[in-house]
């Protein structure tokens, strides 16, 4: 599978996981982020705003990395990649979705929680795998334990679910680690708000951490 998209994501080091439920509030999202150095984004599929939310972002700001999260269907597969998703993620590994995502080589992250889910993921050529729920499943020693068997493949991970500011440097650290998601960049309320500022502080915070990565 085509996976360069995803070096990208591990140059950019933080990926802001966005539930965006009006249109309107995409493009001066987009900005804040990259305003505060944060230029990866995923666009979860929990709401009919997304994908509009892509092509808005990707018309407006070209030099955000733009991904499509919690995709579940070929279907959607199909639809995230003619707007022009850069790679696609879901929360766990579905083998019709996979096989629909390296039929069009669009980069897809599954998730995986196991070392059956890697390799599943394995099986469909993904090299960056998602590590999802990392904080309860055990974190930075749980990960390093099931990645092991798997060392000498070049795997790399990006952990989302209850990572934040506060854990981001210590996942960061870690060789395994591509690149570090969640969603406390960009948090609903401050979307509803409208605090486009106070997303920039957040995302200026994230960055500086990977900057001295
Ligand atoms: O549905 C998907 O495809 C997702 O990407 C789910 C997200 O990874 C988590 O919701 C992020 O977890 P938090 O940062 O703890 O909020």
């Amino acid at each position: 599978m085509n996976n360069h998209v995803f070096q990208q994501v591990k140059q950019a080091g933080v990926l802001a996981v966005l539930m965006i439920d009006r249109v309107e509030h995409a493009v001066p999202l987009a900005n804040a982020l990259l305003a505060g150095g944060v230029r990866a984004m995923e666009l979860t599929l929990r709401s009919d705003a997304a994908l509009p939310a892509l092509e808005a972002i990707r018309a407006a700001t070209p030099e955000m990395i733009v991904g499509v999260g919690t995709v579940l269907t070929p279907e959607q597969v199909q639809a995230a990649q003619e707007r022009g998703a850069a790679f696609l993620v879901s929360p766990g590994l579905n083998p019709r979705v996979l096989e629909a995502a390296a039929k069009i080589d669009v980069p897809f992250a599954p998730g995986i929680a196991t070392a059956s889910d890697i390799e599943a993921a394995l099986e469909f050529g993904c090299k960056t795998l998602k590590y999802f729920p990392a904080e309860l499943l055990g974190g930075l020693p749980y990960l390093r334990a099931i990645a092991a068997p798997y060392a000498h493949l070049g795997l790399e991970y990006i952990p989302l679910g209850g990572v934040k500011q506060s854990n981001l440097a210590e996942y960061l650290a870690e060789p395994l680690i591509s690149a570090v998601g969640g969603s406390w960049l960009a948090p609903n309320q401050l979307l509803h708000e409208g605090d486009w500022g106070q997303v920039e502080d957040l995302a200026r915070a994230a960055a500086e951490t990977v900057k001295q990565r």
